[in-house]
């Protein structure tokens, strides 16, 4: 017996089982590529892509999967085969195919199956929900609150948290003195203080004591790091579970909860039901009289789980990805001083250093006062959308059609914003940032009334920042107001010198960390010399 256990632990040492498991998993590999419906299509993309998904982890691991791609579309075209079970496409003109696709059912197509990797519970989490149905529900219930007329109902919220952010900014480094300040945690801080206030009534205090207070900015930090790195490798879902997912991310959701809801002294639960009765236009109250309608969906979950995932939706999209659009926005204004002076210009026609809703909403209403400002938000989102990745749908029962090509049931399909704003269809300076290009008229298209057609009417169809279609971001009247409000009163108060720009690194949203700047107040009535 012993003879035998020797002779088999001869035979199959760590070496040989390595060398097998090589070869098993080379056949595998092999017999997937030759058999694949794909190979007929010819797909143009790297063969190695077609062959194994470490093709695009290899980028997605040294955190520049968000710039290959946009190489990839300029090597091989629109289409792009970039995975043994993903195509890429950048031309907006499939847009609608793919995001608002009626299948036999009228519905669209559902989200790609490496969404549940952050889909931890019985209940609804849009961002991670992959069912068409379930969305749309969730959507009916919950949309009424993040849209343009219900965030008007949260000004004096808002506004309370910008001025926390300057009062903070002002306490903590212009009073202080210090060498430099790291915008893109202000930039945290600001919006976990918003997404409290606007869940609770009350912010979680971050911008006035200048710290990230109880660890909750890391925790989330965590998160986002975890699940935008597993999400992107294809194993995660065979080896886990939802219950495996939720163990190693518990304690950091813990941590968010406890400073979110402040629950010191007090369950999750009874804090809930006291913001349930003493703020009930707030957002967890909301929250919670949607969960009880979608309960009939959910019919296993738990009240709690369902409410704080509503909750981390928020904080997600509000901390998670929100900053790296205001630093962005930033980095590029003061790259650019011409635009920045004509910013400035026209904030100070305002006469106050208050950005107010009805400077600028509806966002395309006429009675903008800020075209400009907009206009560079709008450019800075679209040079560098905070939200790198593609957005993966799965080609539903009897495929999809992408102009020559058959995308076969089963397959993801998405668009990333990036390679889209990157394209042609955005100009031949696609590349540049330049925000006039919102005013500029389109060189041969005619609107209805046969005048030239406004380049801001042709190119905001297919500016994708926020996705597009029946799951395009809950939250952008949000962000897009907290953007407006945040750029125009810090270029108000501040005279802003940068230090070192942020860098751009991918991992679910493009980090643009380590963007420190000096600040120095403007003066009284400063403000208005600075034109
Ligand atoms: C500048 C900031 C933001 C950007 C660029 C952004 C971008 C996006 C994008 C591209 C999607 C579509 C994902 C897909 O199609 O697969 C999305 C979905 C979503 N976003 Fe945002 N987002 C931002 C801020 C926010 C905020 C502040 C919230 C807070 C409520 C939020 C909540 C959501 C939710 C709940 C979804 C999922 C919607 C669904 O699948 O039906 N986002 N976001």
């Amino acid at each position: 017996m012993s003879n035998l256990f020797n002779t088999i632990s001869t035979i199959v040492t760590i070496p040989t089982l390595l060398l097998f498991s090589l070869v098993a998993v080379t056949i595998h590999k092999t017999h997937r590529y030759f058999t694949s419906p794909l190979r007929h299509q010819q797909i143009p993309g790297p063969l190695l892509a077609k062959f194994t998904t470490v093709y695009s982890l290899y980028y997605v691991l040294r955190r520049n999967w968000h710039l290959k791609m946009i190489d990839l579309h300029t090597q091989y075209g629109p289409i792009v085969q970039v995975s043994p079970h993903e195509v890429l496409v950048n031309d907006p003109k499939y847009r609608d195919v793919i995001y608002s696709f009626a299948s036999k059912d009228k519905s669209f197509l559902p989200k790609a199956k490496m969404f549940e990797t952050g889909k931890i519970n019985n209940d609804l989490s849009f961002i991670f929900e992959r069912s068409p149905q379930a969305a749309r529900a969730g959507r009916k219930e919950l949309g009424h609150i993040y849209s343009e007329a219900g965030l008007r109902l949260f000004e004096v919220d808002f506004d309370q948290c910008v001025e926390d952010l300057i009062t903070g900014l002002k306490n903590h480094h212009i009073e202080a003195g210090t060498e430099s300040t790291n915008l893109t945690k202000w930039m945290q801080f600001f919006n976990f203080d918003l997404a409290t206030r606007l869940a609770t009534g009350e912010s979680a205090g971050f911008c006035l004591a200048g710290k990230d207070l109880g660890s909750a900015n890391s925790a989330l930090r965590i998160i986002m790091d975890v699940v935008g790195t597993l999400f992107f490798v294809p194993v995660t879902l065979s080896i886990t579970t939802a219950w495996v997912r939720k163990m190693l991310l518990n304690r950091q959701l813990e941590q968010i909860w406890a400073t979110s809801f402040d629950t010191k002294g007090s369950t999750k639960e009874a804090r809930l039901e006291e913001i349930r009765m003493n703020k009930p236009g707030y957002l967890l109250a909301r929250f919670w009289q949607a969960q009880e309608k979608l309960r009939r969906l959910y019919t296993t979950g738990n009240e709690t789980e369902g409410i704080t995932t509503h909750m981390f939706n928020l904080i997600a999209g509000a901390v998670g990805v929100a900053p790296q659009a205001h630093i962005s926005i930033l980095d590029h204004l003061l790259a650019s001083p011409p635009v920045l002076q004509k910013c400035i210009t026209e904030l100070n026609a305002m006469g106050t250093t208050t950005v107010s809703m009805a400077d600028y909403f509806p966002f395309d209403g006429p009675q903008q006062r800020l075209p400009y400002l907009q206009a560079c938000i709008k450019e800075s989102l679209r040079i560098a959308p905070p939200l790198g990745f593609s957005l993966l749908r799965e080609a539903p029962e009897g495929g999809v059609r992408i102009g020559e090509f058959h995308i076969p049931k089963g397959v993801d399909i998405g668009m990333a914003a990036g390679p889209v704003h990157h394209s042609t269809f955005f100009g031949p300076d696609a590349s540049l940032y330049r925000p006039s290009r919102w005013f500029e008229t389109h060189p041969s298209l005619l609107n209805l009334e046969g005048e030239p057609l406004e380049m801001k009417r042709f190119i905001e169809r297919n500016w994708i920042p926020f996705g597009a279609g029946a799951r395009m971001c809950l939250g952008r009247h949000l962000a897009q107001n907290a953007l407006m409000k945040v750029t125009g009163r810090m270029l108000a108060e501040f005279e802003i010198e940068v230090v070192s720009r942020p860098k751009g690194w991918f991992g679910f949203v493009v980090h643009q960390d380590g963007f420190l700047v000096r600040l120095k107040r403007r003066r009284d009535g400063d403000f208005a010399v600075a034109m």
